[in-house]
């Protein structure tokens, strides 16, 4: 079969339209996802039974044919697989036992294999399910993301309690950092073996770090994981997505050995085209011009095609789709950028 286009631009061919996908393509702002989420119970019971997790990943690619699926997960089993309490509290998000410095020491990693073996069967099961060009991302946390929730027990607007616990604990957090940075490559490979044609990292806070912090957190236990990943799947395709880190992105690509960069709606069209020198970059339309819809719309999605349509793009949200996003902007979306 010849190659998915997903796949081609990851090997820095420029595709024209460029491929799409929406992170969180899969959720709430699907009915046919609000329905299965009501009949399967909580959330994690979506994420840890195959046939529901495998129906949800497929149902925005049977609505809208996007050219990536992504395997209907959350950064968050890892944290549960090393039993630290992981629930969803209805309208508050994730809630998990505040990790304390004394506890790092003792987080048992052995549990994560048997645990996250459901997730796997997915991956499985997708591939053999999802059409044949279609490409399957899996992806996980980055390390400093996961480690934000661990640290504070739930989210937080700025994640102080990960940054002072940084702060005052900098031996700690790396073992911590490095612990998950195993962890997640490990999940990483699996997700490849099974299937995946390539993975993402999602590192959605990073944008808070100093400097300092984002060469610490950020890039390398992310370096880590990449290069874990290359010496068992030397062709792994690897998209790293630090959101709001800004100017740090200039070094990215080089300094943790990602293929693609994922952009957040704030970069600058001048600087997404200086990375785009480099190879693939991702993004990076605000998931609110989706929400209004109209000229706010048509005129964000022209602009990315303008300055970054003919070099190796995947054209995506800045940041995952709301569940207010409405159906007929999705498609409006699609036929901008199709034709
Ligand atoms: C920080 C983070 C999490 N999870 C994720 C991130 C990184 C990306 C980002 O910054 O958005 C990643 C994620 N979460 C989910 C996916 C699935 C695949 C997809 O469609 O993109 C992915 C890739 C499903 C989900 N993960 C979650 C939902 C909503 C759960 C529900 O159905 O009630 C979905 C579809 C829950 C979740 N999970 C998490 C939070 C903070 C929340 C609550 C916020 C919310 O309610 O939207 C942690």
């Amino acid at each position: 079969m010849e190659q998915r286009k997903l796949m081609r631009v990851l090997n820095g061919e420029t595709v024209s339209p460029p491929p799409v996908w929406l992170m969180r393509q899969a959720g709430r702002y699907l009915p046919e996802y609000r329905e299965i989420r009501a009949k399967a119970g909580g959330f994690l019971d979506l994420c840890y039974d195959p046939d529901f997790a495998t129906e949800v990943t497929l149902q925005p690619i049977r609505r809208f044919g996007f050219d990536g699926a992504i395997l209907f997960s959350d950064i968050l089993v890892i944290p549960d697989a090393l039993d630290r309490g992981l629930h969803f509290v209805a309208g508050e998000g994730p809630k998990l036992t505040p990790l304390r410095v004394d506890e790092v020491a003792s987080l048992d990693p052995s549990r994560a294999e048997t645990h996250l073996a459901p997730v796997i069967a997915t991956v499985a099961r997708l591939r053999e399910e999802l059409p044949a060009e279609t490409t399957l991302i899996g992806f996980c946390g980055a390390p400093f993301t996961v480690a934000t929730y661990m640290i504070a027990g739930h989210g937080t607007p700025d994640q102080a309690p990960a940054r002072l616990f940084g702060y005052r604990h900098p031996e700690a957090m790396e073992k911590l950092l490095y612990l998950l940075a195993e962890m997640s490559a490990d999940y990483l490979i699996r997700q490849l073996t099974a299937g995946a044609d390539c993975v993402q990292i999602f590192d959605s806070w990073a944008g808070v770090l100093d400097e300092a912090c984002f060469e610490a957190y950020a890039i390398g236990p992310v370096r880590r994981m990449v290069e874990k990943v290359r010496a068992a799947k030397p062709d792994a395709k690897i998209i790293g997505f630090a959101k709001g880190a800004g100017a740090f992105l200039s070094t990215y690509r080089e300094k943790t050995g990602v293929d693609a960069v994922g952009l957040d709606w704030q970069v600058p069209m001048g600087f997404a085209q200086d990375l785009q020198r480099s190879g693939p970059v991702q993004g990076n339309l605000d998931p609110l011009r989706l929400i209004a819809g109209g000229r706010a719309l048509d005129e964000g999605v022209d602009r990315i095609l303008q300055n970054l349509g003919s070099g190796p793009l995947i054209f995506n949200l800045g940041h995952g789709i709301t569940p207010d996003a409405p159906i007929e902007h999705v498609e409006a979306l699609l036929k901008r950028l199709r034709g």
